[in-house]
């Protein structure tokens, strides 16, 4: 008896350093007694097919002439006198079969294998001894080449969700390719697979839906959940990002739906921060969902069931949380992504003491707008603590920037975080939030109501407040209106104002209505990206203030460093690293954050300072510490370059 192993790929076990997508060949079948048995999964998870034989076959090396890789489920598996068919077109409905697969990379079976096939760019050698000959038409053409083809049938596309449904068919096809072209065309493609698109996407999920890039976690799964999670065929993860779809950037409760999220997160940590592909797992915790759209819409692909809530809610995610640990250990990061605040807080505060997590939405956010505010102080002048803070919106984003801001502050001032609080004031739906309101607000809000007269509207408390700052993290858009910034603008020479709610549709304002209404005085950024804009006669690039810059660089320190914990410093620490690759030659066009083009340059320095920082507060468990910590991270990066199979 002998079993094929299935997972024998680079990336598949886990090992690297293998340059042969072929690992194991059979010996020609022994002519009697030849019988091909199918494994369910999880009976041997390595195993695809099982012969049986008197004579045990032997595993040989490639240079053998035979390869199971011409089996397959309609093929004839044959020995000289003994034939075993499979044909589909023979079981009728009512017929139970299983659903075996050979998965030997090698053939046809590597051109369908994303994390190997290079398409038109294996060489002749390569076609020769991976049994690809007449299965590619004759020309070799370099992964440059490729490049530059797909993004020409690319730009070809005028309606973004295709040009996202192009980039998701390339990275299940051929994942280096979709790797090489995002970082190579990372400014252009941002907005395809991460904010605005990917909203859409969320939106339409149901309908566009074809394979699975994550592993979806609902209700169902209770009490297995350490099952499902082996069931991805990867073993060595290292981050995960998790949703469940309660808050899907500024669209609301989208379900199961909100999947695109962290398939779009992961794909730029890899982009962005340079972890391998096979180290990220996309989840989506699926406990129903509470939009009516959905629960009637007949291609929903979620429970169909209201959310739910209190115990089984907790019960859900702390066996999710336990079962990751038990999985992938102690530093496998857990990023919290899009979780509505009513459980966003509690969940963070609930696993931050016993896992390596954090709230990209708080904290991730947080640390990128402190970059861009610190670099917007060399335009504007002055220290934090010379500026006052307004925001629209006090939940996750709000009420997280607001912190990390009187953290620094406080840090930089020696001033009492109580204090240093008290230079910024939030607004959410029913108006600014005033100690008169305290009893009736959310935990996370209380620190932030001061002693101020009740103010119901934005230009009310633009007026009350006299900001030099304005944030928006209210996922509603068109909420700057021409009057708020108009009397940001009377009040601030240079106001600052940061419309981060996505996608573009839930924007607070646009970079035109910024600096037109401003008379081009703004220093503007936003969460989604829009194009420059030409106000009497001068080009104004407008910044994007988006955790992209920070997870990524980010996850890579944190995995390198082999943290086990996040610590607030560290977000600081990433914070200043951005702020610091801010340029002159950005300055002077408008901007206050790097451009996304040398993203991987500015994620290995957010990398080196987060693990520097990792080390200096005893939570890095991997030794000795790297000298130079930044070639350290970049030499970790990813590199999609094609590799040659011997
Ligand atoms: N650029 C970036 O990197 C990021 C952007 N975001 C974006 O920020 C937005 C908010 O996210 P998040 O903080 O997690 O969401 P939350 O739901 O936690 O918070 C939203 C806040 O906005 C308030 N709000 C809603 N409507 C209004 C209104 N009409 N006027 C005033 N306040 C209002 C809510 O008030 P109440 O509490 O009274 O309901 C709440 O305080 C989203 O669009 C998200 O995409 C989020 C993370 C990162
Ligand atoms: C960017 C992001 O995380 C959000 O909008 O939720
Ligand atoms: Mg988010």
């Amino acid at each position: 008896m002998i079993s094929l192993h299935r997972s024998c790929f680079l990336n598949n076990t886990g090992i690297s350093g293998s340059s042969s997508p072929l690992s194991y060949k059979l010996k020609k079948l022994p002519p009697a007694s030849v019988k091909v048995t199918a494994l369910g999964p999880n009976k041997d998870r390595n195993s695809s097919v099982l012969i049986e034989n008197s004579s045990p076959l032997k595993e040989t090396k490639e240079d053998d002439t035979s390869s199971v890789a011409d089996a397959g489920p309609n093929s004839t598996v044959a020995g000289e006198d003994t034939e075993v068919s499979y044909d589909d077109a023979a079981t009728t409905d009512d017929q139970l079969v299983t659903p075996w697969s050979l998965s030997v990379a090698s053939g046809y079976t590597l051109l369908r294998d994303p994390h190997h096939n290079k398409g038109l760019a294996f060489n002749e050698k390569e076609r020769d001894a991976y049994y690809l000959r007449g299965l590619l038409p004759p020309t070799v053409i370099s992964q440059d080449l490729q490049v530059k083809k797909m993004m020409h049938s690319i730009r070809k596309y005028q309606v973004p969700l295709q040009k996202y449904m192009a980039m998701m068919d390339l990275q299940e096809l051929n994942e280096r390719l979709f790797y090489k072209l995002l970082i190579n065309n990372v400014e252009e493609l941002l907005p395809v697979v991460y904010t605005p698109t990917v909203g859409q996407a969320c939106q339409k999920y149901g309908s566009i839906f074809r394979r699975p890039q994550g592993l979806f976690i609902s209700l169902k799964e209770k009490g297995q959940i350490r099952e499902v999670l082996r069931n991805w065929p990867q073993r060595n993860i290292q981050v995960i990002v998790v949703t469940d779809g309660e808050r899907i950037l500024g669209l609301g409760d989208l379900g199961c739906q909100g999947m695109g999220i962290p398939i779009g997160k992961l794909s730029l940590y890899t982009a962005l921060g340079g972890v391998r592909p096979s180290a990220c797992l996309p989840v989506t915790i699926d406990v129903g969902t509470n939009n009516e759209k959905l629960l009637n819409d007949e291609f929903y692909i979620g429970l169909r069931q209201k959310r739910a809530t209190g115990q089984e809610y907790a019960e859900l995610m702390h066996e999710f949380m336990t079962a990751v640990k038990q999985t992938y250990g102690e530093k496998v990061l857990i990023q919290f992504e899009d979780f509505a605040n009513h459980n966003a807080f509690d969940l963070l505060a609930k696993y931050s003491t016993t896992h390596l997590v954090f709230n990209d939405d708080i904290q991730g956010t947080a640390s990128v707008v402190l970059a861009g505010l610190v670099a917007a102080l060399k335009v504007v002048g002055g220290t934090l603590a010379d500026h006052r803070f307004l925001f629209l919106g006090a939940g996750e984003a709000g009420t997280g920037i607001a912190e990390l801001i009187a953290l620094e502050i406080s840090k930089q001032t020696n001033m009492p975080l109580k204090e240093a609080r008290k230079k910024i004031s939030l607004v959410d739906s029913k108006g600014l939030i005033v100690k008169s309101r305290i009893e009736s607000l959310q935990h996370f809000k209380k620190p932030w109501a001061h002693n101020h007269e009740p103010i119901k509207n934005l230009v009310d408390a633009v007026n009350g407040i006299k900001p030099t700052v304005l944030i928006g993290t209210s996922g509603v858009g068109r909420t700057f209106t021409k009057e708020v910034v108009e009397a940001m603008a009377a009040l601030n020479e240079k106001p600052i104002i940061f419309s981060l709610s996505n996608p573009t549709s839930q924007s607070e304002c646009t970079a035109e209505e910024a600096y037109t209404w401003s008379q081009g005085r703004a220093i503007f950024a936003s969460g989604s990206p829009f194009d420059p804009v030409e106000y009497k006669g001068r080009v104004f690039v407008p910044g994007q203030a988006n955790n992209a810059y920070i997870f990524p660089g980010l996850g890579l320190g944190l995995i390198m460093s082999g943290a086990i914990r996040v610590h607030d410093d560290m977000l600081l620490a990433a914070s200043e690293a951005l702020a610091a690759q801010v340029t002159q030659e950005n300055f002077d066009k408008g901007l206050i954050y790097p451009p996304f083009r040398n993203i991987r340059k500015i994620s290995a320095h957010i990398a080196a300072d987060v693990a520097a920082k990792a080390y200096e507060l005893g939570l890095a468990t991997r030794q000795p510490r790297p000298h130079n910590l930044v070639k350290y991270a970049e030499n970790c990066m990813y590199n999609p370059a094609y590799q040659s199979y011997r």
